[in-house]
């Protein structure tokens, strides 16, 4: 773990960035690649540490994963039949809630652990869920175990998703695949991020997997084949807030190239909070530039869609004129950390004024000062503190590495970002 000391932005920021593609899209076309009739090929995949982590874990299991010797973002997968294995989920949500389900498919004992920040991440939801699916499995957390012989019953279940809209679509990628079918009803406070639900089931709906909805809590999904496809990834947009911020905070212009026309990725909805905060937002050939604004203004917003945003638009807050109240963000206390006091410490930790709601967080304008800024093993806490770095002089970066969770490069992408390389 290195310390790192975040390049201080000492003109506008002006620049193009290319960002590799959306974790949450490419870890659902590989588990739907593992779990359909035939062949398929991933291309544009974000090859990340959590990405990685999909792949090994498919290919423990006994799935063919093949990357393209030229070309590391294309690979190809190839369903076969899967036997007991030792799956490792690093601090991956997507890993720990995605592959149990398809660990039911399996032919063996399937055993999973992950990192020591992973094991107290919630999972009992989706484990109960598993069971009641007719899935044995030993423990609540990880390190737990899935027993399987090849094929699983299904069935109807009721789940409390309120910690993770993960539990969901875990559950729905690997529906199709049980014997009769899933059906799932939630049942508890609001589901968080349901815009990440709905990127499964657009996928699904792709793979010619129809999900009935018989309420908005509720996901019926029939016993069928799930069609292989040759899946395109799109640019990471979550990842893609960073690098847009940066220009929000420099007074700078910031273009990504390859922005969505339309997309499912929650991650979008920094364009209108960039343009709440007072920034200008252009789209020209197939790419979106955000211009930032003299002084950016404070920001009331639920971001219980988007809590994925939730470290990049705190940063943005903390330089912004004015209070910001960020809400409908408990669930974020499970995330890779818990995020609002990893913020609130942090922001504070630098002379910042920021406080813990209930649901979220408070965070009043003030001079920041150079520190340490702590990153908790969390990839968007890091680029938090470089964006805040960019423009209050001394920040260094703990564990900066850990951005590779998303992000191959990010301490590269950023210097070049800002022209000092
Ligand atoms: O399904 C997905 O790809 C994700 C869903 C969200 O999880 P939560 O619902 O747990 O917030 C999001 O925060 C995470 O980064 C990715
Ligand atoms: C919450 C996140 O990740 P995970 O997929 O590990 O839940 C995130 O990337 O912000």
């Amino acid at each position: 773990m290195s310390i790192w000391s975040a390049p201080v932005a000492t003109s506008p920021v002006v620049a193009t960035v290319e960002l590799p593609g959306s974790k949450s899209i490419t870890n659902r076309a590989f588990v739907l690649a593992a779990l359909a009739d035939g062949p398929s090929t991933v291309r544009g995949a974000l090859r990340s540490r959590d990405t990685n982590l999909m792949l090994n874990g498919l290919s423990e299991l006994g799935i063919g994963v093949q990357v393209d010797p030229d070309d590391e973002t294309t690979v190809a997968i190839e369903p076969r039949p899967m036997h007991g294995a030792d799956v490792y989920c690093g601090l991956a949500g997507t890993v720990m809630r995605f592959l149990p389900p398809v660990a039911a498919f399996a032919d063996g004992v399937v055993s999973f652990d992950g990192d020591g920040q992973a094991r107290t991440r919630p999972l009992a939801t989706i484990l109960d869920g598993l069971r009641g699916l007719g899935v044995e499995i030993v423990g609540d957390r990880l390190p737990f175990t899935v027993t399987a012989a090849g094929a699983a019953r299904g069935g109807q279940i009721t789940i409390d998703a309120s910690a993770s809209s993960q539990f969901v679509s875990g559950l729905l990628l690997s529906a199709a695949r049980f014997d009769d079918g899933v059906t799932i009803r939630h049942v508890g406070p609001p589901v968080p991020s349901m815009p990440h639900i709905d990127m499964t089931l657009e996928m699904l709906g792709t793979a010619g997997v129809d999900v009935e909805r018989p309420g908005p809590d509720e996901w019926l999904v029939s016993p069928g084949p799930i069609r292989a496809v040759d899946w395109e990834i799109e640019p990471d947009l979550s990842n893609a807030a960073a690098f847009l911020a940066a220009a929000a905070v420099t007074h700078g212009a910031v273009t990504v190239p390859r922005w969505p026309a339309t997309t499912t990725q929650p991650g979008v909805q920094i364009v209108d909070i960039l343009a709440e905060m007072g920034c200008a937002i252009e789209r020209s050939d197939g790419a979106l530039t955000v211009r930032g604004p003299e002084k950016l203004t404070g920001v009331s917003i639920d971001l219980r869609e988007v809590g994925e945003l939730t470290p990049t638009v705190a940063a943005l807050c903390a330089l912004a004129d004015g209070e910001s109240v960020l809400s409908g963000i408990g669930h974020l206390r499970g995330h890779e950390t818990d995020r609002l006091a990893a913020l609130s410490t942090e922001i504070n930790r630098l002379g910042g004024d920021c406080t813990e709601t209930d649901d979220g967080l408070r965070i009043s304008p003030t001079t920041m000062h150079g520190a340490v800024w702590q990153s908790y093993a969390d990839h968007r806490m890091a680029t938090a503190g470089a964006l805040i770095g960019l423009v209050v002089q001394g920040v260094t970066v703990d564990d900066v590495e850990t951005t590779s969770k998303t992000l191959p490069d990010f301490p590269g992408m950023w210097q070049k970002m800002i022209g000092h390389v």
